[in-house]
């Protein structure tokens, strides 16, 4: 094995701290052959899907891959604008409103970028530039308030996966979730506040987190616990009464079970049950992808609708409002601490100084 080098490493270059943003990835474009490259990334993973891999290939290339990616074209292609795909550009709009906040709060040398780990920018592109602009220390910061090894681990196996071609290793942090951090819970909050600042409130908020199959959560993933916890602290937040909020789970894929109650299943039931205004918020997508924007916000309205429900509202996700922006900027600074910037080190410097002089 030989593994990569760093052809542009001089010791004159200072060290520096990166904090790399990430979240789940998209598409390139709302077609058959993109959607084709990413799903195949995507579903391949084995934090993603935990079937015995043989019998796995064989349902994915012989079945799903030649259905699913003409199908979810479709339905990319409803919220594809002219900046992209929302997850994309919400993601590069959050990494540079958090790189001006860091620098406004006096971290002037941070090296501020984000990744996707399906498909563009991939994580080891971003990392190997990170690295050329001499990173050492690198915080890895992902999207995903909530843990779970579907998301949350598969990051870190990406981020492992390209360190293991390395010479040259940063030190490295990791934060694993922030599903209770008050600053994150207290921006959630704040979003739900204003929605209802506007819009007045309804008989019932539905807090939607993306489910993942039942037996991960069997096995010991904390993800469904995670979620209950943000939803109980937002509930506290808000001051709701017992009966005033619910958490649910979308995004089903596949026959098996999934965490439940569900949230589809669920929106089509209110109506019957006396509830016929409902508000949607989304407290696991730090971003609106296709799963909030066409899911929640188009096709379960209509489950509601055709119901007998009367009002429907999706409250938008935190994307880079100052609020959210500001919460993830106190959780990368928790995360920074003792990890001094180079600049502020005044021994540091002086050396960098001198052995610059003398090279
Ligand atoms: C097949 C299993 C899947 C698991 C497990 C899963 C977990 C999971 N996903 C998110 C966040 C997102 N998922 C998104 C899209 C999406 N998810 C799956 C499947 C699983 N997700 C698929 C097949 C897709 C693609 C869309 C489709 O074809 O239906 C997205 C949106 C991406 C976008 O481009 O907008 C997000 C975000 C979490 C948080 C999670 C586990 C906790
Ligand atoms: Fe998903
Ligand atoms: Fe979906």
């Amino acid at each position: 094995m030989k593994f990569q080098g760093s052809p542009g490493f001089t010791h004159a270059q200072r060290d520096r701290i990166g904090v790399l943003v990430t979240n789940l990835g998209t598409p390139d474009a709302p077609t058959p052959s993109a959607l084709y490259r990413y799903l195949k990334q995507f579903l391949w993973d084995p934090r993603v899907v935990e079937l015995p891999r043989p019998l796995w290939w064989l349902v994915l290339n012989g079945v799903i891959l030649n259905i699913r990616p003409r199908r979810s074209a479709k339905s990319y292609a409803t919220v594809f604008t002219d900046e992209g795909s929302p997850l994309l550009f919400h993601t590069r709009n959050q990494a540079n409103a958090l790189s001006t906040m860091l620098q406004s709060r006096g971290h002037e040398d941070l090296v501020v970028d984000f990744a996707m780990r399906y498909g563009n920018p991939s994580i080891p592109s971003v990392l190997e530039n990170m690295m050329q602009q001499g990173v050492r220390r690198l915080l890895v910061v992902p999207l995903y308030p909530q843990y779970s090894a579907s998301t949350t681990a598969s990051t870190f196996d990406a981020v492992s996966d390209d360190f293991k071609r390395r010479r040259l290793l940063p030190e490295l942090r990791f934060v694993n979730h922030y599903h209770d951090f008050e600053p994150f819970i207290a921006a959630a909050a704040q979003r739900i506040q204003a929605h209802w600042a506007e819009h007045g409130r309804a008989d019932k908020l539905m807090f939607s987190y993306h489910g993942v199959p039942k037996k991960y959560l069997l096995n010991g993933d904390p993800y469904f616990c995670e979620c209950h916890k943000t939803s109980r602290l937002l509930a506290q937040a808000l001051e709701l009464g017992d009966d005033e909020w619910m958490t649910t789970f979308q995004s089903r894929f596949g026959r098996e079970e999934w965490l439940n109650p569900y949230t589809d299943e669920t929106l089509k039931s209110l109506p019957a049950q006396g509830v016929k205004s409902v508000q949607i918020f989304c407290p696991g997508f730090s971003a609106d992808c296709l799963e909030t924007i066409e899911e929640i916000g188009e096709e379960n309205r209509e489950y509601f609708e055709q119901a007998g429900g009367e009002r429907y509202e999706y409250i938008s996700a935190l994307n880079d409002r100052p609020e959210h922006i500001s919460a993830l900027a106190d959780l990368v600074q928790l995360h920074l601490s003792g990890w001094q910037a180079p600049e502020a080190d005044p021994e540091r410097q002086a050396r960098a100084r001198a052995q610059g002089a003398s090279e």
